[in-house]
């Protein structure tokens, strides 16, 4: 089964509202739309930015999709500085980030946080876009499979397949975010076909041939290409790199199967 790549750029708090605009335009300029037959672009702002990201998408009619970095579990009401599904839905979102390891860690968010945090997305029409991934310790401790399989399951409890159908997987190995160090491509496909074979386990497998599974850390444009070699890796949740356009639109272009010219 052929899986289009997805290339997530999630800009974490960086760029502010005219900041982000001129980021979108830069990246459309610098790739032609011809590219985006072969891989789905996104990009994941604050959410201070994503009224001028939808702008410029719709206005100039650009083939990318966009969406939030967290989501609350709550529809509505008295929730201080939480924004719900629904915000997002209407603000034309396609996905929602949740479980980044940041939230994790500075956030306490929890595996049942995630899968709720998942559900709420669903129950809104968008595409959660679930992280999960080890600490140093674990791998070094070659736990790493088992601790993301449990992660995996954790955070997705209560999906049902229909919605695991839509649903997008990122293994990201927390040692290897912003620090520049990337799982080597067979380490990455070593995690992303546990994740898979697990997902067969909670839906079926079917589906599970369907689902993209992303990989993430350190991500950039001299080794997107090798990673979207491996069999189970089906594109890249890039954080630095997106932040650069010119790298980004060349990272966006390889994962479209050839460089720009
Ligand atoms: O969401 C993106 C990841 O955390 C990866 O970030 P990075 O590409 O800066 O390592």
């Amino acid at each position: 089964m052929a899986r289009t790549p997805l290339i997530a750029g999630n800009w974490k708090m960086n760029l502010n509202h005219l900041e982000a605009i001129a980021l979108v335009q830069k990246v459309a300029f610098s790739l032609p739309e011809k590219y985006l037959e072969k891989v789905d672009v996104a990009f994941i702002p604050p959410f201070t930015d994503i009224r001028g990201v939808q702008i410029v998408i719709e206005g100039d009619k650009l083939g990318f999709a966009y969406g939030a970095q967290d989501v609350s579990v709550h529809e509505s009401g008295a929730y201080t500085g939480e924004i719900s599904a629904s915000m997002l839905a209407k603000l034309g979102c396609t996905y929602v980030v949740v479980g980044h390891s940041e939230r994790r860690d500075y956030h306490a968010e929890t595996d049942e946080l995630v899968a709720a945090k998942a559900a709420a997305g669903h129950r809104h029409g968008l595409t959660p876009i679930v992280c999960v991934g080890e600490k140093l310790e674990v791998r070094e401790a070659g736990d790493h499979v088992d601790f993301v399989v449990n992660q995996l399951k954790g955070s997705l409890a209560g999906l049902t397949t229909a919605q695991l159908a839509s649903t997008v997987i990122a293994y990201e190995p927390v040692w290897a975010i912003g620090t520049g160090k990337t799982a080597s491509a067979a380490d990455a496909q070593e995690v992303c076909a546990a994740i898979r074979s697990a997902l067969a386990e909670l839906a079926d497998a079917e589906t599970a041939e369907t689902m993209r599974v992303l990989y993430g850390g350190s991500v950039n444009a001299s080794n997107v290409g090798e990673l979207l070699e491996q069999t189970d890796v089906d594109g890249g949740l890039v954080g630095g790199a997106s932040l650069k356009p010119d790298e980004f639109a060349q990272l966006c272009a390889i994962a479209a199967g050839g460089p720009l010219p």
